[in-house]
């Protein structure tokens, strides 16, 4: 038996049984594998180390949690792994700390073979706990993310230098995560042994909660784990709200990373200073490195990035099939991965060519409908309905006021909903200047954020439009 392939199997299965990340991480990824081999009674022996006493200790009491949920996870991975179930004890003992030294930021290459361990085999995670689908090159870059796809490269390219924390913002699905795990995965296939994390809000606000309720050594090993990262990726501070006693380890954390040049990378749904309850001094800390806003791709963006994935997949999705969904799932990138993946589990599983009439199925059940192009003459019909007027009363002359407002409606319209350009716009209006469009346009600009009756208006017809 293969003491690393042994230990990794039953790891996996105590993550789901070892409740808390901290619990986990400390008394179970810490431990290094070392050997196998047969006690005094011929009993199969896992012998594993770790460089925290009281870890070892709880390991020995063959009472303590541990232990107890070690022995029928052995028994299912050694089933899983060789076919026939087999009794293995821990061992677990204490080795001094050796000093690792440390060479970030990062100036050479630790190559890590296949299943070794990171030569610090500390508490710290690798490779591993990233999604390792979570990569630059697996992030299709446009207008809308290409900002913070250019900062997050420069961070994992010198980390700790200049963009000190980087904070990633913007709404739900839209690819943060991906972005700031990539500069993760990119440190660390550079150097293998950074000590790089990654954690959710959650994770740190658990973590922490867990540490002071075992007590000082407890706390101490949180924060002696927390402040000596390399790299620290935390998802989602907008958690991080109304909490005060988290935000003040949080704050604490931060500065002894920072101060060591040490990278933080954080992602949030809004910039710090939206978050209600966030304390002015993280406030002041976020905002310090540089922020950059991440919004909700436009629709060749979302082709893109279903071609890629389709390509990345081997898949031979046909080309209307991806427009159909793209133009269909406007809302955000994990949406369109989830009817990506219907769609793809339906190819496989009825072993049927895919087409548009099953994507759209797909999509109708999954709640998306393909929105209707919407063109310049849809516009002026719905807003002449709308106010009660033709459509030839909106393409005239006539100045009076029951007119011109809906005129300058749809004109505003024509620009915020169509690619059509100025000039173009004018032209469909009965033949107006470019100039009458802008001005128009920016009249009701203006008004929109005076008047909530139009603002009532503009949206109910945006609605209708959308229908
Ligand atoms: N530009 C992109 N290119 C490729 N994949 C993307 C892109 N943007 C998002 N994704 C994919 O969309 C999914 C959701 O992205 P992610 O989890 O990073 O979103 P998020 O912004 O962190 O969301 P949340 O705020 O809910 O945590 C992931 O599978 C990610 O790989």
């Amino acid at each position: 038996m293969d003491p690393i392939q042994v230990w990794n199997a039953i790891k996996d299965l105590l993550h789901d049984d070892v409740i808390g990340e901290f619990a986990f991480s400390t008394y179970v990824d810490s431990l290094t594998p070392v050997a196998i081999s047969a006690d005094e009674n011929n009993t199969t022996v896992l012998q594993l180390t770790t460089s925290q006493e009281e870890v070892a200790k709880e390991w020995q009491n063959s009472n303590s949690l541990y232990y107890s949920k070690f022995v029928p996870a052995a028994m299912t991975a050694t089933l899983t792994l060789y076919g026939q179930p087999q009794f293995v004890k821990p061992l677990v003992t204490y080795t001094k700390p050796q000093p690792v030294k440390t060479d970030f930021p990062i100036t050479q290459t630790v190559e890590q073979g296949e299943g070794e361990l990171p030569t610090n085999a500390s508490t710290f995670i690798t490779k591993a706990t990233l999604n390792p689908e979570f990569r630059f090159d697996t992030f299709v870059s446009s207008d809308e993310n290409r900002e913070a796809y250019s900062v997050a490269q420069a961070v994992a390219d010198n980390p700790g230098t200049q963009w000190n924390p980087l904070l990633i913002y913007g709404g739900v699905g839209l690819g943060k995560t991906h972005l700031m795990q990539a500069i993760g995965n990119a440190v660390l296939a550079r150097q293998a042994n950074a000590k790089v994390k990654f954690i959710t809000t959650e994770d740190f606000i658990n973590d922490f909660t867990e540490a002071l309720r075992r007590g000082p050594k407890a706390t101490e090993a949180f924060k002696r784990e927390y402040r000596s990262t390399d790299l620290l990726m935390v998802d989602d501070v907008q958690f991080l709200s109304g909490k005060e006693k988290i935000q003040e380890e949080f704050f604490n954390t931060f500065n002894a990373i920072t101060r060591e040049n040490n990278q933080i990378v954080l992602t949030s749904d809004k910039l710090p200073k939206e978050i209600p309850g966030l304390e002015m001094r993280l406030v002041t800390r976020f905002g310090q490195g540089y922020s950059a806003n991440i919004t909700k791709p436009d629709l060749p963006t979302r082709v893109a990035i279903l071609r890629n994935k389709s390509d990345q997949e081997g898949l031979n999705i046909p080309n209307d099939v991806i427009d159909e969904i793209a133009a269909a799932v406007d809302t955000n990138v994990r949406d369109l991965e989830g009817v990506f993946n219907q769609v793809v589990g339906k190819m496989r599983f009825s072993n049927a060519p895919i087409t548009v009439d099953t994507a759209r199925s797909i999509l109708e059940t999954m709640n998306f409908k393909r929105q209707r192009a919407i063109t310049i003459p849809i516009i002026q019909d719905i807003v002449a309905r709308y106010y009660d007027v033709t459509v030839s009363d909106i393409n005239g002359k006539k100045r009076n006021k029951e007119i011109v407002v809906p005129r300058q409606v749809a004109m505003y319209l024509a620009r915020e909903m169509t690619q059509d350009s100025l000039p173009q716009i004018g032209r469909a209006f009965g033949g107006k200047d470019h100039t009458t469009v802008m001005h128009s346009t920016e009249k009701i600009e203006k008004i929109l954020g005076e008047d909530i009756t139009l603002e009532h208006q503009v949206q109910e017809i945006r609605e209708r439009l959308k229908e």
